[in-house]
Order: structure tokens, then C-alpha cells, then sequence
């Protein structure tokens, strides 16, 4: 059991009322959140409401369902303590708004499902971005001041004209299909249209909390002040330095903001709890901020550093970080390579040139992402993907069931345990990504597939489309394996995690060390004001005890003045 801090303690046992929390990393806000939920249950006299905790990821909701499900242990016994609803915001949206009720918006007479882009029977559905046609699924709203929804598409973010938009937007809505940009849209339609919905929905969660606020991004944000308008009672919770999304339009001007609107109150939580003090210090100069650590600094190695790195020799950086964490005593299971990009990570990950086109190559993705990660989840995803590309265009809705587990529960069940023994037993399902992809991976694959696809058939009426095999055909497929020898293990080499920063957000881990190109530095230096710079920022506050940069070779006479005012001491030195 944690001893709270005061200003914890304070957020927990506020009065009933919307708050805004602007909190530094580390600073206990999963413990302060879980506890203020709990806290506003014990409050709430309306037996029939429920108390709503939203974040952003899957792991931050466990996370909150593993912290909420302890405190209940130590408060056992308490009734009230039960009508809560720990969920992500997209997965309250879908569950309370888009699923029940999108159907009065979309103008579908079925439950509505989310479709991922992939689903064959899409090609037919795409918008005029006054060059080419594009996948209606591709379009993304920019809810822009003055202008109202602005629909674009394309990394060039190519504006398109906005009755084309709508034509192709309704036409996908009403076969009942949405894609994730798209179903924000719908659920704010329906709050908007429907009052007697929205009314029903606030009296059932009078109060809600949603942490990670700094991601909450323009569409969220209009679908909970239409909650509010309707006598909802919202706190946010979260840190604007860390707001890494701003590419999907979270600018963090909510949470910002949020403090002065009228009846909100906003509080501060300003210690860190997870860093040791030179780490803090650095951060600190980083974000403009004055935050505490409570740690003390360990005997052993310690802190930030920086060294210098050469691309080409990256099994000396890897050697070289193992050794600090070895002075550190932190074992390598316990540290992380981070980097920027995915493709960085696939790179010091060990990365494979890509094989496989189209259908194959989810399922290429899938043994890669079973047999080089171990990552299960995903290689069940991929697989899924896979399987329906290779289905009739009817099965459109088949994928978003078996990603969620919806539809028609039993069977949908039964189907989800088939796939997942295909994906779990490489002896007869899913290929080892080790054999040769030309000779051995793809004839293998294919003859499986063809007793799979016959199982679904019969036991599931899923009818596999006719041109099936051509869509397994050997394109892109060369004669080597997925993956390499040493990803199997066996050579002499640590064998790190290797990750974006975005995939370990609000993770606590012992030993960081952050590989960047000179921009990357460049951002990181120059404080949390841009996008690159907070992600340098997440990065570095990761880190529990040793923080490790790694600096290009051919940039360190520019970077190690600048590193060295900061705080940062170089590996090595003495
Ligand atoms: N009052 C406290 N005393 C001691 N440790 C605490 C306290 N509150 C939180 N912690 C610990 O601090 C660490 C960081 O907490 P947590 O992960 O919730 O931070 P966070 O605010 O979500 O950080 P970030 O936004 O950087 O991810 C955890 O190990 C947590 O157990």
C-alpha cells in the first residue's frame, strides 16, 4: 500500500465536481486516478450510476482494472465500490453510443461494426480526392474553428471537397460500416440528434473521468462537452509535455484550457515518484517545470548519459548499453531500446527486409510477430486480417467480431478459439516464420489454408472467395526465411526489447536507452514544444534509474556541449 502524497490525497477526496489535474510523469496519476474513482463512487447517492475511469490503451485500462480490482480487496465488502466503468474512450463510445444507437445516425438497419480497411468488400466504397479515387475508410475529419469538419486524405492530408465526403461516408454508413475516424463521427451525430439517448447516457455515467487527457483529440473532445451540455460532470487528468499525438490532431489545448472554464477545478500533481533526481533535473529543464523528485539517487550507476553511436555498428551500441545496465545492476530484461519511429525499431530490432503482398502479407506479419516477438495478440490480429481477405465479400462485418468478440457470441467464440489454435501451433496451423518462405513457408501455408478455410466452411458457413489461392500466391516471397537465425537466439547478443516511444507511454522502466538521428536531438533539446521534443521527453521520463542517449557519431562535437549543460554525463568518462 502506497503512502499518498498530499496533493494526492487532495485530488481523491475533492467535492463531487468536474476537475482538471495537470500532473508531471511519474507522478502517480494511475493510483491518484483509480483512487479518486473510488472515492467518487463512495459519493454518488445515485445508486444507478456508474462512475466512468477512460484512457486511451489497452494497458493503461488494465493497468486501472488491476489497481481498482486491489483497492477493492483492501475495501471489501462495499456494494457501491461495484458500479464503475473502466474502459478505453474508444471502447465506451463504441459500447454506450455507436453499437447500441449509431444505427438512428448511419441509417443502417443493423448493429453498426467497425471495419479495419482491409475487408475485401471495400473496394467498393471510395471518395473523388480530386485526383484519384480513395478508400472512404482513409478519410480523416479535422474539425477545424470557422471552417466546421474538414475531411482529408492521404499523408499529404488532401483536403476533399466535403459533399463528395459525405455521399461516400453515408453510402458505407449504410451498409452499418464505420471506420475508426468515422465512428467518433457518427456517435457525436447521435448525441446531437437524439436527446432523449444522451440524457439516458449521462444519467447512467453522471461523471466521468478520462486520464491521458492530453490525448484527447478534437472529435473526443466535442463528444464529451456534448455529454457535459447534457449534465455530465467531467474531470481530465494528464500532462500536456506528453501529449505525443499530435499528428492525430491532440493538441493538448483541452487539458490545458480546461482548468479556467467555469465550475472546473484545477489541481497540480508535481512530484515524481518514478525517477531518481538527476533524471527529474533534466526533464525538468526540458519542460519548463519545477517538479520533485521523491527518490533519492542509488549507490550503483545511476542517471542520464550519452554516447556516441555509428548505424553500421549496431551490435557494439547494443554491447556497450548492456554493460552500463550491468554497472547499474539492471538486468537486460528490465531495460529498452526506444526509438521514434516504427521503422527505427524494426531496424535495431533486427529488421527483415518485407516479404509477402496483400493477403500474404498478413499472414507473413503474423509469424513474424509470433516467432521473432512472441507477440501473440498481434499475430492473432494479422491472422484474422488475413483469413477475411481471403473470405466472400459478404463476411464483411466477420473481422470486427473476431478483433472485438461481438456479433453472435457463441459462435463467434467458437471461430475466434479455431483461429487461435491455427495461429498458436505451428505444427499444423500457422507456418514457422524459420522455413524458407519460397520453398517451404508458402506451400505450407497454402495447404493449410485450404483445411482451415474448408472448417469454416462447414462449421461456420464462412465461404471462402474463388480466387482464394491466387491471393496466396508467391508474390514478393523469396527464397529465405521470414526471419533471420539470429532472431531465434543463439548468438552471443543481448537480447533486448526494442520499442517506439509510443508503444511504452506510461510505462516505468529501469534502464532506457534512446537511439536518435541529429533532428531527433535537435527537438529533444529543445524542450517539450514540439511534437519530436515530447516524444524525447516521454522517453527520457521512461526511465526509472539509467538513462541512455545515443548520439550519431558524426554529431557528437555539436550535441556533447549542450548534453553536458543539461546534465547529462558522457558513458565512459570519468
Ligand atoms: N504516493 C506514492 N508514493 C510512492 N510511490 C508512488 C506514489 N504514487 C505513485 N507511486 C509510484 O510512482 C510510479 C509512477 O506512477 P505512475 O506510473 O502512475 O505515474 P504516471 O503519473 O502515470 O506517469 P507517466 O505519465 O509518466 O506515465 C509507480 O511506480 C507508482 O507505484
Amino acid at each position: 500500500m502506497i503512502d499518498l502524497s498530499q496533493q494526492q490525497r487532495e485530488i481523491i477526496e475533492a467535492p463531487l465536481k468536474p476537475m482538471a489535474v495537470t500532473a508531471c510523469a511519474g507522478s502517480g496519476k494511475t493510483s491518484t486516478a483509480v483512487r479518486r474513482l473510488a472515492a467518487m463512487r463512495k459519493r454518488l447517492d445515485d445508486r444507478h450510476g456508474h462512475m466512468a475511469l477512460l484512457s486511451f490503451s489497452n494497458v493503461a485500462v488494465d493497468t486501472f482494472n488491476k489497481d481498482y480490482n486491489a483497492l477493492l480487496q483492501e475495501e471489501a465488502g462495499d456494494r457501491r465500490m461495484r458500479g464503475i466503468e473502466i474502459a478505453t474512450v474508444d471502447a465506451f463510445i463504441t459500447s454506450n453510443i455507436i453499437r447500441p444507437h449509431g444505427h438512428l445516425a448511419m441509417g443502417c438497419n443493423r448493429t453498426p461494426f467497425l471495419v479495419h480497411g482491409s475487408e475485401p468488400f471495400l473496394t467498393s466504397f471510395t471518395v473523388w480526392d480530386g485526383k484519384r479515387r480513395q478508400p472512404t475508410t482513409e478519410l480523416q475529419i479535422n474539425p477545424k474553428e470557422g471552417v466546421g469538419l474538414q475531411f482529408e486524405v492521404g499523408q499529404a492530408k488532401t483536403v476533399v471537397d466535403r459533399k463528395a465526403a459525405n455521399q461516400a461516408i453515408k453510402k458505407l454508413a449504410q451498409v452499418g460500416a464505420y471506420s475508426h475516424a468515422l465512428g467518433s463521427l457518427w456517435a457525436l451525430q447521435v448525441l446531437r440528434t437524439q436527446p432523449l439517448i444522451s440524457r439516458a447516457l449521462v444519467r447512467r455515467y453522471p461523471h466521468i473521468l478520462v486520464d491521458e487527457a492530453q490525448d484527447i483529440g478534437m472529435l473526443h473532445q466535442l463528444i464529451l462537452m456534448a455529454l457535459q451540455g447534457v449534465g455530465a460532470q467531467i474531470s481530465l487528468i494528464g500532462d500536456v509535455n506528453q501529449g505525443i499525438y499530435e499528428f492525430s490532431g491532440a493538441t493538448g489545448a483541452f487539458l490545458e484550457g480546461y482548468a479556467d472554464r467555469d465550475g472546473v477545478e484545477g489541481r497540480m500533481l508535481e512530484t515524481n515518484f518514478r525517477s531518481v533526481p538527476s533524471i527529474v533535473t533534466i526533464a525538468n529543464k526540458l519542460s519548463g517545470r519545477d517538479d520533485k523528485p521523491e527518490r533519492t539517487e542509488p549507490e550503483t550507476l545511476s542517471g542520464a548519459y550519452y554516447f556516441a553511436y555509428k548505424k553500421e555498428e549496431k551490435d557494439n551500441v547494443l554491447k556497450s548499453f548492456a554493460a552500463l545496465l550491468g554497472e547499474a545492476g539492471i538486468a537486460v530484461s528490465d531495460a529498452a531500446v526506444l526509438c521514434r519511429s516504427a521503422k527505427w525499431a524494426d531496424d535495431w530490432g533486427g529488421g527483415e527486409e518485407e516479404q509477402g503482398q496483400g493477403v500474404l502479407r498478413k499472414f507473413v506479419s503474423a509469424a513474424i510477430q509470433r516467432d521473432k516477438f512472441g507477440c501473440f495478440d498481434d499475430a492473432f490480429k494479422h491472422c484474422c486480417a488475413g483469413v477475411v481477405g481471403l473470405l466472400d465479400d459478404d463476411h464483411g462485418d466477420v473481422l470486427s467480431d473476431l478483433v472485438r468478440g461481438g456479433g453472435d457470441v457463441r459462435s463467434s467464440q467458437m471461430l475466434r478459439r479455431k483461429l487461435w489454435t491455427f495461429v498458436k501451433d505451428a505444427t499444423s496451423g500457422l507456418p514457422s516464420a524459420s522455413l524458407v518462405a519460397g520453398t517451404a513457408w508458402q506451400p505450407t501455408l497454402l495447404a493449410r489454408m485450404g483445411v482451415l478455410l474448408d472448417t469454416l466452411s462447414v462449421d461456420h458457413g464462412l465461404e471462402a472467395r474463388g480466387n482464394w489461392k491466387a491471393k496466396l500466391a508467391r508474390r514478393k516471397i523469396f527464397n529465405r526465411p521470414l526471419i533471420q537465425a539470429a532472431d531465434l537466439g543463439g548468438e552471443d547478443l543481448p537480447k533486448f526489447r526494442v520499442s517506439t516511444v509510443h508503444k511504452v507511454k506510461g510505462e516505468s522502466i529501469k534502464g532506457v536507452m534512446y537511439i536518435c538521428n541529429r533532428s531527433h536531438l535537435d527537438e529533444l533539446l529543445g524542450g517539450t514544444t514540439t511534437e519530436v521534443g515530447k516524444i524525447g521527453y516521454v522517453a527520457l521520463t521512461r526511465a526509472r534509474d539509467l538513462f541512455v542517449l545515443g548520439v550519431p557519431a558524426t554529431n557528437m562535437g555539436e550535441f556533447a556541449p549542450k548534453l553536458d549543460a543539461l546534465g547529462f554525463k558522457k558513458a565512459g568518462a570519468s
